[in-house]
């Protein structure tokens, strides 16, 4: 077993911090709440089965994406109750489109769609060759023009930072005007890496917790383990 984490200790607090770096802004909130952390916790546990993890993600997810949701447009509707009429608020504007990459953010998708009925779904399969730490895109299916859209990128995992990376370089090519993407964890090396490379585009990251760091292998620790795996049991 490893020594106890203590978030202070890698500088990431929870609440809103801005990491500033060479090539602009990125926005990166860690959502600090009692119902997330106890979650998050139960998550983690390695004696938690695929059907405990894959409720507990997506409550996760329904938690983190009130937050991230936020800044969706809205319009003013005129409606009826039963005593009276208001003036009440609508989701409006482009719809929001939600980009789960598969295989782990697959796990994530009930969770957002549930919180935003108006989004479209898009698709991007990743997946990360474990000697290389390569991404291999192996499936795509998302509209051609994203301009002017706010796309909402779900994965549970942000390690070394390449599959995001390369998500969002792909988004901001095909015209998305905002990317926010929502993780469950996050190691410190991946965060910097994003700011890094693509920092200077609007970009915002939500997420449950920053880990330590990453160990030998590119994993998160303490981590959860393979977060696809766990959802779905091992892809061998
Ligand atoms: O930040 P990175 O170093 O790129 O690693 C993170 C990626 O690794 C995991 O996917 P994986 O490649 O294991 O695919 P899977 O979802 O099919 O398990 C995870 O869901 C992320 O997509
Ligand atoms: O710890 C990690 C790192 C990458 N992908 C995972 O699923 N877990
Ligand atoms: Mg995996």
């Amino acid at each position: 077993m490893g020594s106890a984490y203590d978030p202070v200790l890698v500088g990431f607090t929870p609440g809103e911090t801005r990491l500033t770096g060479s090539l602009g802004h990125m926005r990166l909130h860690v959502v600090d709440h009692p119902l997330i952390a106890h979650k998050l916790t139960q998550l983690r546990r390695v004696e938690t089965t695929s059907n405990v993890f894959r409720d507990l993600t997506r409550e996760l997810v329904t938690l983190l994406s009130y937050e991230a949701s936020g800044d969706v447009g809205t319009e003013p509707v005129q409606i009826q109750t039963p005593v009276a009429t208001m003036t009440g608020t609508q989701l409006a504007g482009p719809k929001p489109l939600v980009v789960p990459i598969l295989r782990a953010g697959l796990g994530m998708l009930d969770g957002m769609t549930a919180m935003i009925p108006t989004a479209e779904v898009g698709f991007l399969g990743m997946a990360r060759n474990e000697q290389t730490l390569d991404i291999v895109t192996y499936a795509e299916r998302l509209p051609d023009d994203l301009t002017g859209r706010h796309v909402f990128v779900l994965d549970p995992m942000l390690a070394t930072g390449g599959t995001l990376v390369e998500t969002i370089r792909f988004l901001k090519r095909a015209g998305a005007a905002k990317v926010t993407c929502i993780c469950l964890l996050a190691a410190p090396e991946g965060i910097r890496r994003l700011e890094e490379e693509v920092g200077e585009l609007d970009v915002a990251l939500y997420v449950a917790a920053v880990d330590e760091r990453l160990d030998e292998n590119a994993f998160i620790i303490p981590g959860l383990g393979d977060a696809g795996d766990r959802l779905y049991g091992l892809a061998e």
